[in-house]
């Protein structure tokens, strides 16, 4: 029968039914996308993080791609190896036609929290996770992808401090047809300025993600005043971020630099690629030794 059901129903992969593969422990996580549960995976022994997609908001996101075959999430994150990203092991679509991603559990905490606390945890490794944060990035675009959404929230920093990027739900291929202007989605105050205007984007609005990231893991504040909504967040497009130094008179200039570079409203005064920004910051390291 269930045979027959998956002849009529086409050539994908056979739908999973949660309850009987997996057993869930505890939500670990409730994103605006999705939930996440710690659990073991009865078919491999190994404890995971199950990420179920909310189908309905899943399916708005879709239509923002209608026609351009973006490919799903778990296509995505399955595809990619690198020790600051985490591993995913495998991807599916459940029998309530959910997609859902099953990936390495990570120990750890939200880089949003260490941001707010700016505890001595910060002030010892903030220079390392910007770093390290850089390597995935520049990881993830040597795979020809954008990611879009780069931001504390999508970051876990592990027990043992090392950085992991965690959620791909916005990235998409670096083609042409994604690079088109008016596809303004990720997270307001993150946004590059030719996000925020609708004009052509590329691999350089994660360059300002990153560098709108690192300022914060030096200072808690953003660059400018904190706006929830796009209107308020337009305005910024015209005025100059606020001096790093200014918050924070004491941390190393060079970085100070590197980071500001990276916030540059011209895509083309920018650093042209998170490779040379995150060299920058490893320059400045190795001179502060
Ligand atoms: N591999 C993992 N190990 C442990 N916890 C995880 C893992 N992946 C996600 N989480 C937890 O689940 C939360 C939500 O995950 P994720 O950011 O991937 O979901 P999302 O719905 O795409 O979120 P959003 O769109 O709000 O960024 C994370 O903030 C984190 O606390």
């Amino acid at each position: 029968m269930n045979f027959l059901r998956r002849l009529f129903q086409g050539s994908g992969p056979a739908k999973v039914d949660i309850e009987k593969r997996f057993r869930l422990q505890n939500p670990v996580g409730q994103g605006t996308m999705s939930k996440v549960w710690k659990a073991t995976d009865t078919k491999t022994g190994q404890t995971v993080a199950l990420k179920i997609l909310d189908k309905e908001k899943t399916k708005r996101l879709e239509q923002r791609f209608v026609g351009l075959n973006r490919p799903r999430e778990g296509v995505i994150a399955i595809s990619l190896h690198h020790p600051h990203v985490v591993q995913t092991y495998d991807h599916g679509i459940t029998t309530k036609d959910e997609q859902f991603l099953v990936m390495e559990f990570i120990e750890g905490v939200g880089l949003s929290s260490l941001v707010d606390l700016q505890g001595e945890r910060m002030t010892a490794n903030c220079l390392r996770w910007c770093i390290q944060l850089g390597e995935a990035l520049d990881y993830v675009h040597s795979q020809q992808w954008i990611h879009r959404d780069l931001c504390p929230r999508n970051i876990i920093i592990t027990m043992s401090n090392q950085l992991k990027l965690i959620d791909f739900g916005l990235m998409v291929p670096n083609t042409p047809p994604f690079r088109k202007p008016g596809n303004r989605t990720g997270t307001a105050m993150y946004m590059a300025p030719e996000l925020v205007r609708r004009l052509p984007t590329d691999q350089r609005i994660d360059v300002f993600s990153y560098a709108v990231t690192c300022y914060q893991m030096f200072t808690k504040q953003f660059p400018w005043p904190a706006a929830d909504t796009m209107e308020a967040v337009m305005q910024h497009v015209n005025m100059p971020p606020k001096e790093i130094l200014l918050l924070k008179p004491d941390m190393n200039p060079q970085v100070a630099k590197a980071i500001m570079r990276g916030l540059e409203k011209e895509p083309a005064d920018r650093w042209q690629s998170v490779k040379e920004m995150v060299e920058a910051l490893r320059a400045a390291a190795v001179v502060r030794k």
